[in-house]
This record gives structure tokens, C-alpha cells and sequence, in this order.
């Protein structure tokens, strides 16, 4: 499952002054000026700058995630750069060759304003960046909540010969099947006591009540100071690339460990611990590991939202835990 990472709309729309009132779509930049400052401009100089913020505005580049759904499996959403007059046909163009699309096809953008909700075709000549610009700003800033009711977005769909659109189903039924797949995957993992499995740089770990040889100095070894993604998902991987970026970049590094009650936070620590320590000491035998043991600095997050603000985008590792009977209940 890739992620295709882009700047955010969000981002873009962000910076302060007349263009954050034109994203929150209450009025253009002209009009704002023209309120708040015609009193002491005169009519020509009033001119010359709402011509100049006006180009400004014409220049500026916004992204657009564009969600291909089942037209590029693989791809949740592609991040398209675009100006206020980039037409849908241009931002088709542009997906057509980033995702290599089949040319032989017609494709048109479509605007969704609620999660699974009615969609909107743009024709060809319309501008994404315009209807864009008139999302509220909670549409904008909101972009990972789904199902969070207002859930605006553009979604590229397939066009049949007789023009009528070819849906493919829904886009929250796509990502059901994203999410379905991830699960087949960790289920024939699991059946060949595979317990761990990287998505991304998150670890997700199957409990699997019964003991698996695969925590001896054997993998300490193995895993030590080895390249991420070359050796099977493995929890020491996870203690050894901490490990080694705390070394060479000298900063202190986080894991966070997540997951039900009895799914193996505990037992994950215990694992981590033991690497590090046997990292640290090269087998010489100390108290350390049970020292830290010992203390067992535990931070609880109740949800993985809390984690997400604990621990903003530079977290290096997480790891999430999980439980057979948990996965039963979706399974
Ligand atoms: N990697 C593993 N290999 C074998 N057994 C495991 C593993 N991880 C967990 N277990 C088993 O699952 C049991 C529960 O794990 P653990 O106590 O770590 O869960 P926990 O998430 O910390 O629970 P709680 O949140 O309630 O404290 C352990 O006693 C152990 O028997």
C-alpha cells in the first residue's frame, strides 16, 4: 500500500495575509483590500495593487490531491501542483502521466463534498484551484478524517464511451478493500508465524501467545546495525534503527508502542530493552537491562490521535500491537 506524499493543501493555504482570506473562501483578496484600505489609497494606486496581488494570486501554486481510487490501486491519493486557472483537463494530463493511466481512456475529475456523498463533475475547462478556494477552511485543514462528515476532496474517475461515468465503486469502498487486504496480509503472515509486519515505517505486531525462537543472540546479531527492509519485520530491527540513528545523529530517539490490553505492549518493551541493551553492551552481561526494566517509564495514549500530537511527523518508529482475538472480530 503506497502513500504518495505531497504537500499539503493545507500548507499552501496557510501563509497569513489577504490569500488566508481568500482560502477560507469568504472573499477574494481584492475585495478585502478594497473594504479595509481604500480610505487612504487613492483610486490609481489602489489599482496598481490590487493588479499586482491579483497576478500574485494567478501565480500561486496550490496542490490538489486527487484520489485515483480503483484506477490506480496502489495510490491513494496523487498530489497535483496547480494555479487558480490550471484547468481539469491539465490536472487530468498531469495524473494520466504520473500514474500512467491507460491513454486510450477518457478521464474526468470529480469534486466529492462529503465523505461517500454526491459527486460533481468538473468539465474540462473548469478550474480544481477555484472550487478549491471555496471549500471552508475546515475541509482544508481537516484532510485525514475520514468520514468526518465534511469531507471534500477530488476523485478521478473513468469515463464510458457513452459519457456516462465509470464509478467502480465508491471510494470508501476502496479503501475498505485496502484495509481488507492489509488484514489477508497479516492473516497468511501469521499462519506462517510471521508475526511482524512493516507498513511503512510502523511495525505491527500479531501476539502470538506461544513462544517463538526468534529473540536469541542469533538475531541480536543478525539485526545489528543491519539495512531496514533487507531481513523479515522483526521488533529488534525497530530497536537497532533507533539505535544507530541515535548515534550518528545524537538525538534522542522515541518508539511508541500502541495496542489493546494483552496484545504484547509489555513483552515488545521487554524485547526492545533487550536489544538495546545488548546493542549498548556487546554482551557484556550487566544489571542495566533490569535496572531499566525495573523503572519502566510507560506512557499511555488512549488513542492513536493522542500519539499522533505527543509525537508529531518526526517520530522515528511506532509500533503497533495487535491480537488474534482482535483481528477475529475483523477477520
Ligand atoms: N512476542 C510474543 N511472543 C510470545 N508471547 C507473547 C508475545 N507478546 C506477548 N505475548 C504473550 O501475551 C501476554 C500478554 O502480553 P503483555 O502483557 O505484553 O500485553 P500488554 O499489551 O502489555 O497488556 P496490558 O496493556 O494489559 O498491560 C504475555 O504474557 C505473553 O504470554
Amino acid at each position: 500500500m503506497a502513500v504518495q506524499s505531497g504537500r499539503s493543501v493545507t500548507g499552501r493555504l496557510k501563509p497569513s495575509g489577504p490569500r488566508e482570506q481568500f482560502a477560507d473562501g469568504t472573499c477574494c483578496s481584492t475585495m478585502s483590500l478594497q473594504d479595509g484600505g481604500c480610505s487612504y489609497a487613492s483610486s490609481a494606486n489602489l489599482a496598481t495593487i490590487t493588479g499586482s496581488m491579483r497576478r500574485r494570486l494567478e501565480d500561486q501554486e496550490f496542490t490538489l490531491r486527487v484520489y485515483p481510487g480503483s484506477l490506480a490501486e496502489g495510490t491513494i491519493y496523487c498530489p497535483v501542483a496547480a494555479r487558480k486557472n490550471t484547468t481539469a483537463a491539465e490536472a487530468i494530463e498531469c495524473l494520466i502521466e504520473r500514474l500512467r493511466l491507460d491513454r486510450t481512456k477518457c478521464y474526468v475529475l470529480a469534486e466529492v463534498k462529503e465523505f461517500g456523498g454526491e459527486e460533481w463533475i468538473l468539465n474540462p475547462g473548469d478550474c480544481p484551484v477555484q472550487r478549491m478556494m471555496l471549500w471552508p477552511r475546515t475541509a482544508l485543514e481537516n484532510r485525514s478524517g475520514l468520514g468526518s462528515g465534511e469531507d471534500y476532496r477530488f476523485l478521478l474517475r473513468e469515463k464510458n464511451l457513452d459519457g456516462s461515468i465509470h464509478y467502480g465503486g465508491s471510494l470508501q469502498m476502496w479503501l475498505r478493500l485496502t484495509e481488507r487486504a492489509l488484514l489477508e496480509s497479516l492473516r497468511a503472515r501469521f499462519r506462517q508465524e510471521k508475526i511482524y509486519t512493516y507498513v511503512g515505517s510502523i511495525l505491527i505486531v500479531i501476539n502470538p501467545f506461544q513462544f517463538l525462537p526468534i529473540y536469541n543472540p542469533k538475531y541480536v546479531k543478525l539485526y545489528d546495525n543491519h539495512m531496514l527492509g533487507k531481513l523479515e519485520p522483526h521488533i529488534y530491527a525497530v530497536a537497532d534503527v533507533a539505535y544507530h540513528a541515535m548515534l550518528q545523529r545524537r538525538k534522542n530517539q522515541c518508539i511508541v508502542i500502541s495496542g489493546e490490553s494483552g496484545s504484547g505492549k509489555t513483552q515488545s518493551t521487554n524485547f526492545l530493552i533487550h536489544h538495546l541493551t545488548a546493542l549498548s553492551q556487546k554482551g557484556f552481561a550487566s544489571g542495566v537491562e533490569q535496572i531499566i526494566l525495573g523503572a519502566g517509564p510507560v506512557l499511555e495514549f488512549p488513542s492513536l490521535r493522542r500519539i499522533e500530537q505527543a509525537f508529531p511527523s518526526d517520530c522515528p518508529s511506532l509500533l503497533l500491537q495487535t491480537s488474534q482475538q482482535q483481528l477475529a472480530t475483523t477477520w
